[in-house]
């Protein structure tokens, strides 16, 4: 079928233009040409940009974002409710149903907007996941070339998916439709809702963060994976050079993709992998890094990407008395977080000297759970058992630290299931089973990594600096910490089990405690986060899933 015809026959698309799988060049030159205020306009009460999408020397595109969207609208994000899912899929505030009856009349809608409008679209064909297993095509569909851009960077090519017609997703993008609540169902005049049955993604007026293009297939794949019995997981791999391989978990923040950037490893992805019984393999073919304060000698990775040819740059203004027409990299002001704490760097995975083949790689030797404690009392490193890993993934602890999602301007202790709560699509005993699973099979070491506050809280204490974080990393990984090459104490309030040293780290700072002036006020503190643990293990009926309480 032509591909006019299929967007027809999905999408009710009719008489318009495709610019289809254009180049990277080409997709740069149309998202100056075209991505610069003119659909906007469309909106009722704009607010207008600080900036516009500038020219990067040869260099990156610099895209500034709908001033209300510079991070995931995860309160108008949904899903379908039809009848065969309902019951599968964890509902929750930043999930919710979409009601069947509004789908359809929404989509002819959206499509009737497209047609009398007739303007040209961006269709870019990827896929998402490398292991042709469990791969699906992925086709975007958009009004922005700086997204189709975003999702050639982003997406795996050239994957040899068996029928690939059968198991297609199209994801919609059009920021210029401005939903109606009342009439179209939604929560306001955006919206994101997956499509299970027909696999369809539609997203819905201001939404145009970048991340959504990809945070929208990743809550897909975690829908589909367990259905195949395979385990998808919110975290980023790589692998050492004794083909050693590790996962780190975590939520958004929480460092997976600066502590993955290693020169001395292997990538294999940043953010959103599987793990089959062939190993890890990732869903993407690029990163997603975050810019804000970066510092080029602790992440000469992420540094050394900024300069790549066709790479996007999310919402990060210019050096005061730049221009910017012409902006080279060199001109940004990566310490500017006035428009978002949440600026970005989107890359291929090949802008990084060192990746695994085919994005794939070995079962892990290490699993890392990672947290970044803005109470700044967990320890920074904790050796963890079968049962520990378990009650810690579960609990999905962090702080949520601003801009990644929308309303969120400053840290906040967040329980996220799994480490990714808004994108487990099925209930976080779905994952937790096959996790166990795996690890019965698999022995792993396995690390809780506090990349969070140390000497206090947030605001009085200071972060963890990454030079630490990495030698505590790279001692776990090398087997530095394993119990019969390192003394442990125990925290009495947490009960983890912490190392008394560690190669190139202060030992002081490895039981928290030492760090603060006021130890009665740690252990308030300390004790204050353990009940917090408590009670959402107890609201959240962790016991009936058969999880241990570890503290
Ligand atoms: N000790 C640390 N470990 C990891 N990241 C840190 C640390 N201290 C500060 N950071 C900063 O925190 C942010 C971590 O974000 P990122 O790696 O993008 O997390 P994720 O990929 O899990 O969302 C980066 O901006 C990084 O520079
Ligand atoms: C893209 C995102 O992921 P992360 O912050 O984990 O890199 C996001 O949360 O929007
Ligand atoms: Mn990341």
């Amino acid at each position: 079928m032509s591909l006019n015809a299929e967007l027809k026959q999905t999408l009710g698309l009719d008489g318009l233009e495709y610019r289809h799988n254009l180049g990277k060049d080409e997709l740069f030159r149309e998202a100056l040409a075209n991505d610069r205020g003119r659909i906007r306009a469309d909106g009722p009460d704009d607010e207008p940009k600080a900036y516009e999408t500038a020219l990067g020397l040869g260099g990156p595109l610099v895209y500034y974002s709908d001033p209300s969207c510079t991070g995931r609208p995860v309160q108008d994000t949904f899903a379908v409710a039809w009848p065969e899912i309902v019951d599968k899929v964890w509902w929750k505030s930043d999930f919710q149903q979409f009601a069947p009856e509004h789908f359809e009349p929404l989509l002819e809608r959206v499509a009737a907007h497209l047609n009398e409008r007739s303007r040209h679209l961006y269709v870019q064909d990827v896929y998402c996941g490398w292991d042709p297993v469990y791969a699906v095509p992925y086709r975007f569909v958009g009004e922005f070339a700086t997204h189709a851009l975003f999702a050639k960077n982003m997406f795996a090519d050239g994957v040899d998916v068996k029928n690939p017609d059968d198991k297609r997703w199209t994801l919609l993008n059009v920021p210029s439709f401005h939903c109606d609540p009342e009439r179209d169902g939604t929560k306001s005049n955006r919206a994101v809702i997956i499509d299970i049955r027909n696999r369809i993604g539609l997203v819905l007026g201001r939404a145009d963060y970048c991340g959504v293009v990809k945070k929208t297939m990743f809550t897909v794949m975690n829908y589909m994976l367990p259905e195949m019995g395979e385990m998808p997981m919110h975290c980023s791999a790589n692998v050492g050079a004794r083909g050693d391989g590790a996962i780190l978990f975590g939520l958004s923040g929480t460092g997976k993709t600066t502590l993955s950037a290693d020169p001395d490893r292997e990538l294999i992805g940043d953010d959103e992998h599987a793990w089959t019984e062939d190993g890890v393999s990732n869903f993407e073919g690029g990163c997603y890094a975050k810019l804000i304060d970066l510092d080029k000698e602790a992440e000469p990775v992420i540094a050394g990407a900024l300069s790549t040819p066709g790479c996007v740059i999310e919402n990060v203004p210019p050096l005061p008395g730049k221009a910017l027409t012409d902006t080279d990299p060199q001109d940004l002001d990566l310490t500017d977080g006035s428009i978002t704490e949440n600026t970005r760097l989107s890359y291929p995975l090949s802008a990084n000297p060192n990746v695994a083949d085919g994005a794939r790689g070995p079962h892990p030797e290490t699993i890392v759970l990672l947290t970044a404690d803005a109470f700044g009392v967990l320890p920074p490193v904790s050796l963890l058992d079968t049962k520990d890993v378990m009650y810690h993934f579960v609990s999905g602890f962090t702080s949520k630290l601003a801009g990644t999602e929308v309303g969120v301007t400053e840290p906040k202790a967040a329980f996220s299931a799994c480490f990714g709560a808004p994108f487990m699509a099925q209930k976080p005993s779905v994952y937790a089973e096959i996790l166990a699973e795996k690890m019965r099979t698999h022995k792993a070491r396995c690390i809780l990594l506090n990349t969070g506050w140390s000497g206090g809280p947030h605001g009085v204490g200071k972060r963890i600096s990454i030079k630490h974080t990495r030698a505590l990393l790279n001692a776990a990984l090398a087997g530095d910490l394993d119990p019969e090459n390192t003394e442990y104490e125990n925290h009495p309030i947490f009960n983890l089990a912490m190392p008394k040293s560690c190669p190139d780290v202060p030992s002081e700072i490895l039981n928290p405690r030492n760090t603060w002036d006021d130890k009665a006020a740690y252990d308030r503190q300390a004790e204050k986060l353990r009940d917090m643990f408590r009670e959402n293990y107890k609201t959240k009926g962790f016991d009936q899933l058969g999880i241990e309480a570890v503290m």
